[in-house]
């Protein structure tokens, strides 16, 4: 299998308004490139020259749709860039992308991840991108409610306007936002998804607590959550 070159694609998180389909900045140009294969999937024959000079087997489309302000633009910089850009919210404007190659079982996979405008104003735009994507990443803000009872009519949108086979995954951002206080994670009583990790950090923290050496340091319930889920990918039942 030959291998080709990323297009880098742009974005940012709450930083600058996104460029929308009809722009004629650098975003817009890569996004009319971008869009065109109506298959979506590329199988790439041979290296062409690219920005990010990064070499692929194969690239799949993958779009980020859920209500303004959940954290589509974050959560895609995070993943691009490895970086949180807090501070005034800035929403995104139409739509745009950003590519990411990772190496799954041995086989470079590009990401072209695009970036919707949450807001109602430009569902027509991003309808039109929805036939060509492989994957939905579909958020909602767990310290939002109302995100997470629009989840219902965005999923009718996705199956209306999505491909039949596409991958639906459900997002729910913004887990360590502490804004009460207190450490937090998510839990399922019925899978049990990190039943036994809540109870254990407890219990540690309690030990620690009680039984507190000197020359310890401070045990941090938070801090061990997040290693523990890291450890074990995240999901523990
Ligand atoms: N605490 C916390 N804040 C977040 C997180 N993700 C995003 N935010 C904040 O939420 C706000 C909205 O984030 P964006 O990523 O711009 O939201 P969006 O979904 O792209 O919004 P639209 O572009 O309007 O559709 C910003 O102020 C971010 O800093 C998170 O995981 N935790
Ligand atoms: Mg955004």
């Amino acid at each position: 299998m030959s291998r080709k070159k990323a297009v880098k694609g742009k974005g940012s998180c709450s930083k600058s308004p996104k460029a929308s389909p009809s722009s004629s900045g650098r975003s817009g140009k890569s996004l009319t490139a971008a869009a065109s294969p109506s298959s979506g999937l590329v199988y790439p024959s041979r290296p062409s020259i690219s920005n990010s000079g990064e070499f692929y087997d194969i690239a799949f489309k993958v779009m980020l749709v859920g209500d303004s302000g959940v954290g589509k633009t974050c959560l895609l910089v995070r993943f691009k860039d490895g970086a949180f850009l807090a501070g005034s919210f800035i929403s995104t404007v139409g739509i745009d992308f950003r590519n990411k190659v990772m190496t799954i079982d041995a086989v470079k996979v590009k990401l072209q991840i695009w970036d919707t405008a949450g807001q109602e104003r430009f569902r027509s735009v991003t309808h039109a991108y929805y036939r060509d994507a492989h994957a939905l990443l579909l958020l909602y803000d767990v310290t939002n409610k109302a995100s997470f009872d629009n989840i219902r009519a965005w999923l009718t949108e996705i199956h209306e306007y999505a491909q039949q086979n596409v991958v639906v995954m459900l997002l729910g951002n913004k887990v360590r936002q502490l804004e009460f206080g207190v450490p937090f994670m998510e839990t399922s009583a019925k899978s049990g998804l990190n039943v036994e990790l809540a109870f254990t950090a407890v219990a540690k923290e309690l030990k620690h607590r009680t039984m507190k050496e000197p020359d310890q340091p401070k045990f941090e319930l938070q801090q061990y959550v997040d290693k523990e889920m890291r450890a074990v990918g995240c999901c523990r039942s």
